[in-house]
């Protein structure tokens, strides 16, 4: 038996929740003292192939074959389920962002396995197998039992800890039994519409709400998220009132994210809006109203008038760059 890891690979690189899976996964391989095997589809240079050791894998499997140059559902999930077979893996970790979203379902009816999306932590127990996920919108806990003999689990962002090592390990190549018709989604064209950093991306996060009290007063929130690198995101009452581009709401009816530093300026805390950012490892907020919900999410708050607050913020960020 082995432990298998899809580790998707966009533009190029690994994604910082690519190392937190295999991070887990190591764990995970210990625990159950078996081997992680790293999988990689698509074109990837060598060198960081290699770093998927670093981060725990004791085999990298890769393929270097074209067609998996864009997501396609059917041929990932069928290229997966044959690496998994192939190295008897029992259980399958997936990232879960989009491609693990898409890609575990898919790879669960191929293998026939029990999937647990959203995992955040080591098997609590793995006779019998109990895994944890956060459910309604991260205000309880579930403990689920996978009864089956192979498991997919995909993990949340945020939830693992990466633990980097000197190891090394083989790369071998791997090539799924394939036809064209495997390969059924086709990018005809594609219309980028912001050359900015991506929200769900996004490392940092800087956020306004209504506190912010108007589109007009949004330059100095873009200024900071300039000097830190980050995205700028909003709570949807100002994306309903077009202060902010519809694309920047985040939130249970927006998108969900899980930045490294989320920066809530303005923003009252509703369950609502929490929803969407609660997978943020820390959360800073500023809001004039010691009493505001988003106090009891954030690791730190700052009581204050967000004019002068937000100026100090950017010359904060400024001297420490
Ligand atoms: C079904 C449903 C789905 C929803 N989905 C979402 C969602 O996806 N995302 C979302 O965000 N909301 C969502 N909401 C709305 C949500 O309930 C809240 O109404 C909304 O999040 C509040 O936005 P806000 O924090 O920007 O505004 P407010 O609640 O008005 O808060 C503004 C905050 O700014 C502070 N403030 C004011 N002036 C200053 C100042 N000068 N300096 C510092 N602080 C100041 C205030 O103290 C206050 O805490 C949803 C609601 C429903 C019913």
């Amino acid at each position: 038996m082995s432990i298998l890891a899809y580790t998707p690979i966009r533009d190029g690189q690994f994604t910082k929740l690519t190392y937190e899976l295999l991070s887990y996964g190591r764990a995970l391989a210990d625990q159950l003292s078996t081997e992680l095997v790293a999988l990689s589809l698509g074109k990837t240079e060598e060198d960081q192939l290699k770093t998927l050791a670093e981060y725990g894998a004791d085999k990298i499997l890769h393929s270097n074959d074209d067609r998996f140059e864009q997501l396609d559902n059917r041929a990932f999930s069928k290229a997966i389920s044959q690496a998994a077979e192939k190295n008897e893996a029992n259980i399958v970790l997936m990232a879960n962002d989009f491609t693990g979203k898409a890609l575990a379902p898919a790879t669960g009816v191929h293998l026939k396995a029990g999937v647990v999306s959203g995992v955040i932590g080591l098997p609590e127990s793995t006779d019998p197998f109990v895994v944890k996920k956060k459910v309604f919108t991260g205000k309880a806990f579930a403990r689920i039992q996978v009864k089956g003999e192979r498991k997919i689990f995909t993990l949340e962002t945020n939830s693992y800890e990466i633990t980097q090592t000197s190891k090394e390990a083989a790369i071998e190549t791997f090539e799924p039994q394939l036809d064209e018709g495997d390969f059924t989604t086709k990018i005809i064209e594609e219309d980028k519409q912001t050359d900015k950093i991506l929200l769900t991306d996004a490392d940092i996060v800087v956020s306004g709400g209504r506190g912010m009290k108007g589109p007009e007063h949004w330059q100095p929130l873009e200024e900071l998220a300039e000097v830190l690198g980050a995205a700028t995101a909003c709570s949807r009452p100002v994306s309903d009132e077009k202060w902010r581009p519809e694309e920047e709401h985040v939130g249970q009816t927006g998108k969900i994210i899980a930045p490294n530093l989320y920066f809530a300026l303005g923003i009252s805390g509703a369950i609502q809006h929490v929803a969407g950012v609660s997978g943020s490892k820390t959360i800073v907020a500023v809001n004039n109203d010691p009493e505001a919900p988003i106090f009891e999410v954030a690791n730190y708050g700052i009581v204050g008038d967000l004019k002068e607050v937000l100026p100090n913020l950017i010359e904060a960020a400024k001297a420490a760059k």
